[in-house]
């Protein structure tokens, strides 16, 4: 395909480094351009009814029954299932047995009591997406590297379930890492990893970052919050409570833990910004009342929070200020732009532009967002003297840092002047692609690429809502008039630029709506 092209030809070709994380793009496309667990149907089938079924409950068990240990044919999906390699061992007098079975199907054996003939009323279901066969592969997950013990981290990703949270589980599972997400599904969906479900080194938990979790951490992605206007603002005081309470809790689970801590902030910190484009130094012109507040301000806390631990307790800790991010995944009902455009383009509605269409993001794929996230994680100081700029020495720091695991303290962000930020691995760090458009310049980029991907003469022409089919809406209040990240840190610390260009991006992601159009789901 013309984009796997080009972004392979990227990785060899302009001189960059490759790192771990640089999985081959079909890698990561087979998790998400396939149909998802959840985004199928459930076709009742009737398990083998054992020949000699046990009489009492205590022997309920995969031994006693060969339909859970051995290879097994579901005459209703017409495909032979192999359970085996991969089978879940529950308590014996489990109700529910889970087998996750190849990498688009599995099976739910609902025992609902302990007893023969009750045995003989329960019902399996076979998930299989459309057009999918239900099974046929011994080993049901996507191959993950394989590492050392003194390679492997134990690695927590709070709000793993969402659409950021997904694309960074992917390549640390496909990186060989041991991944725990932590969800309370509010935007989260559990089909977004559904793949890795049963994985020995995967693990999902439902819970919700505003109570405190007891385990044991090597490092901590902490991502939870909703970050779509329409979902943060639907209940502002939540997205605050996430925001202070929730970053405290994984705080606290650092410092416990002795783990090191990457913050997903986000360019709301700058609010409407009256420097173009964004610095990381800039201190940003919040409204601290408005709509928008309790995920401005939230995150800004978020950020004061994680410096208080970094100087008070010596937390190892790493910010990441998000610019406006778009992929595969992204919820068809998330309400921003990117979605929102691709979704109506698709099936020929108008275009919503708030306002005159004239305010500017500068859009960000997904696949290089988790780039910078695990680059950042993964920074170390630069040991070069040469590096040791003025402006990155520690400040004097009366009661700075108490714990020998931090390099150096976070020294005040310098305004503009010459600066070497490869000592310095603490202060936020912009992660945005610098290319700059006007929401009406998107509309226009998406009509034509949907064209493209439904392989159609005009998409445009088809739209209703006028002749440019396009429905103007009032501009929601405090929307930022601008948005451009100064990405001049993360190229000079990570060694980090965006790969992806926007058409390419949204045909990636237009041809995943498309697909999911195809199979019913949306
Ligand atoms: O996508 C993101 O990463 C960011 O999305 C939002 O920030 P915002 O820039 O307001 O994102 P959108 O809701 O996608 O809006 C972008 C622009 O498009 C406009 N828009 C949005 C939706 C739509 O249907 N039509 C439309 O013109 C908005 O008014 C805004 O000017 C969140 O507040 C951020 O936390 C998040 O980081």
């Amino acid at each position: 395909m013309e984009m796997a092209t080009q972004s392979e030809a990227q990785d060899t070709q302009d001189g960059r480094i490759l790192h771990e994380w640089h999985i081959p793009l079909d890698d990561l496309r087979n998790l998400y351009f396939r149909p998802a667990l959840g985004s199928g149907y459930l076709i009742p089938s009737t398990p083998p009814r054992p020949a000699h079924p046990p009489a009492a409950a205590a022997h309920y068990n995969s031994a006693a029954f060969p339909t859970y240990g051995s290879r097994q044919r579901f005459p209703s999906s017409g495909s032979t299932s192999s359970f085996g390699a991969n089978q879940v061992q529950t308590h014996p007098q489990s109700h529910v047995q889970i087998h996750s079975a190849a990498s688009n199907a599995s099976i739910v054996t609902l025992a609902s009591s302990a007893s023969p003939s009750q045995f003989a009323r329960s019902v399996s279901y076979v998930h299989a997406p459309p057009g999918s066969s239900a099974g046929g592969y011994d080993n049901p997950y996507p191959p993950t590297r394989v590492l050392t013990s003194f390679e492997k981290r134990r690695i927590l990703v709070t709000g793993g379930a969402g659409f950021v949270g997904s694309h960074l589980v992917d390549r640390l599972m496909l990186m060989g890492h041991e991944v725990i997400v932590l969800d309370n599904f509010f935007t989260g969906q559990k089909s977004n990893l559904s793949h890795w479900i049963g994985h020995p080194n995967f693990e999902l938990l439902r819970h919700d970052v505003v109570n405190p979790l007891l385990i044991e951490i090597d490092q901590i992605y902490h991502l939870a919050c909703p970050a779509s206007p329409i979902s943060y603002q639907a209940n502002q005081v939540k997205t605050i409570k996430t925001n202070f309470i929730g970053t405290l809790n994984t705080l606290g689970l650092a410092k416990r833990t002795k783990a090191r801590f990457l913050l997903a902030s986000t360019s709301e910190v700058y609010g409407d910004p009256d420097v173009h484009p964004q610095p990381e130094w800039y201190n940003g012109n919040v409204n601290p009342t408005g709509p928008r507040a309790c995920y401005d301000e939230g995150k800004r806390v978020a950020e004061t929070l994680t410096y208080g631990y970094f100087y008070q307790d010596g937390v190892d800790v790493r910010v990441a200020r998000i610019f406006n991010t778009y992929g595969p995944r992204m919820q068809t009902d998330d309400g921003r732009v990117v979605s929102n455009f691709i979704v109506q383009a698709l099936k020929g509605e108008p275009l919503t532009i708030f306002g005159d269409g004239s305010q500017t993001r500068s859009f960000m794929f997904i696949h290089d967002l988790i780039d910078g996230l695990i680059g950042l994680m993964n920074a170390e100081p630069s040991q070069n003297p040469d590096h040791q700029s003025s402006e990155s020495q520690p400040p004097d720091l009366s009661g700075g840092p108490t714990s020998g695991d931090v390099d150096q303290p976070v020294p005040d962000l310098p305004h503009g002047g010459e600066v070497d930020h490869r000592s310095d691995v603490h202060s936020p760090v912009n992660l945005g692609n610098p290319a700059e458009f006007t929401v009406r310049e998107l509309a226009d980029l998406v009509a034509e690429v949907v064209e493209e991907v439904k392989n159609r003469p005009s998409a445009r022409s088809t739209i209703d809502g006028g002749d440019d089919g396009i429905r103007q809406l009032p501009m929601p209040k405090d929307d930022p008039r601008q948005r451009r990240p100064d990405t001049t840190r993360a190229r000079e610390l990570l060694d980090w630029e965006p790969r992806w260009m926007l058409r390419d991006g949204l045909k990636e992601m237009a041809t995943f709506y498309w697909d999911r159009m195809k199979e019913g789901s949306l």
